[in-house]
């Protein structure tokens, strides 16, 4: 698990818990605590106590081989995929073991693919869970926490190697307690969870507001809608058709889950780098691209880069 945050932590530790074997990546004093004591997970008010390896990314590439492993999940912010394909690359290069991101934006899969082929890549995300690390070694996560994966981009050809894998995968995630979907089209799935994280993620970061303050508020849902709308709309660039219909579904959908913090606001209260630009920034590219415009996504994408909020 290339990234032992609130999202490769919570589900590095439910499938170590169901008895794979995990190996955790990370760095800095969260590492440190992993390494002295294991990583501690809050979820649901139960606690899981997970003792697996945890490594920087220079002994994993030491003391580890890729083939040792079924699969390569990725679970840091994209802000950061560029650079640890570039650290990870050449290690990857050595064998073929299929990677698995697990990260929101529709830009994370096409680089992965670009540096290792197309045919290795696993598509994925993760639904309705609200995950952070709350301190070195300790994570909280929250909600029934889904992964949907795929053969990415689109591979509806049931001979595709990867489909074996991904149902193995599936079986093993719904053992470990980790509801999850195979699916025909990831690059839509992805869309749709973009619709999401356009319509939430920057507002919030920017206002300080979780989930359902701002779906219940009378003008903030409005700009939530309409950044969803945006999302929707520029997914066509990447020839997916999403309308009223998945901005209404997707709205409902984070409506109705708990009261969480964004992991953009996460992010900002802790002076992290902001997943802007595989948000905001995707959908602001395509808009481009088609020619249309996104008035409110532009506007809160603009506040946030000059540092307002
Ligand atoms: N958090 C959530 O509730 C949800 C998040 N997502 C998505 O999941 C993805 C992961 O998010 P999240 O779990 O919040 O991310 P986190 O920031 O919590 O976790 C990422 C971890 O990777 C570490 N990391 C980054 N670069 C390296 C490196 N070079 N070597 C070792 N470790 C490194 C980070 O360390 P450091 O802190 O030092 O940077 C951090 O511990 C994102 O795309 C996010 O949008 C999707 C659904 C919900
Ligand atoms: C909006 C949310 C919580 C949905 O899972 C999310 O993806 C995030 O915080 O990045």
């Amino acid at each position: 698990m290339i990234g032992a945050g609130g999202v490769g932590g919570y589900y590095g530790a439910r499938l170590a818990e169901a008895g794979h074997r995990v190996v955790l990546t990370a760095r800095g004093a969260h590492l440190a605590a992993l390494k002295k004591k294991g990583l501690l997970v809050h979820y649901e008010n139960r606690q899981i106590e997970c003792r697996v390896p945890a490594v920087d990314h220079a002994t994993l590439m030491q003391d580890y081989q890729p083939g040792d492993f079924d699969v390569v999940a990725i679970a840091l912010k994209s802000t950061a995929t560029k650079a640890v394909l570039d650290e990870l690359g050449p290690w990857l290069a050595q064998s073929d073991v299929p990677v698995l991101s697990l990260q929101n934006g529709v830009d994370n899969e096409p680089l992965i693919a670009k540096r290792l082929g197309e045919s290795r890549v696993l598509g994925g995300l993760a639904v309705r869970i609200g995950g952070h690390i709350v301190g070195p070694g300790v994570v909280e996560a929250e909600g029934v926490a889904q992964i949907i994966m795929g053969e990415w981009p689109v591979v509806p050809d049931e001979q595709d190697a990867r489909r074996p894998l991904l149902e193995i995968l599936q079986t093993a995630f719904e053992k470990a307690g980790i509801p999850s979907m195979v699916s025909d089209n990831i690059r839509s799935e992805l869309w749709r969870k973009l619709v999401i994280n356009n319509g939430v993620n920057p507002i919030s970061a920017l206002t300080g507001l979780d989930t359902q303050s701002l779906t219940r508020h009378p003008r903030f849902s409005q700009i939530v809608q309409g950044m969803m709308a945006e999302a929707a709309a520029a997914a066509k660039a990447d020839g997916v058709e999403l309308g009223k219909a998945d901005v209404d579904e997707m709205f409902a959908l984070i409506s109705s889950f708990n009261a969480i913090k964004t992991s953009m606001l996460v992010d900002k209260e802790k002076g992290r780098p902001l997943e802007l630009d595989g948000i905001a920034g995707a959908v602001l590219r395509r808009s481009n691209e088609l020619g249309i415009d996104a008035p409110y996504t532009t506007t809160v994408n603009a506040l946030l880069e000059h540092g307002l909020g």
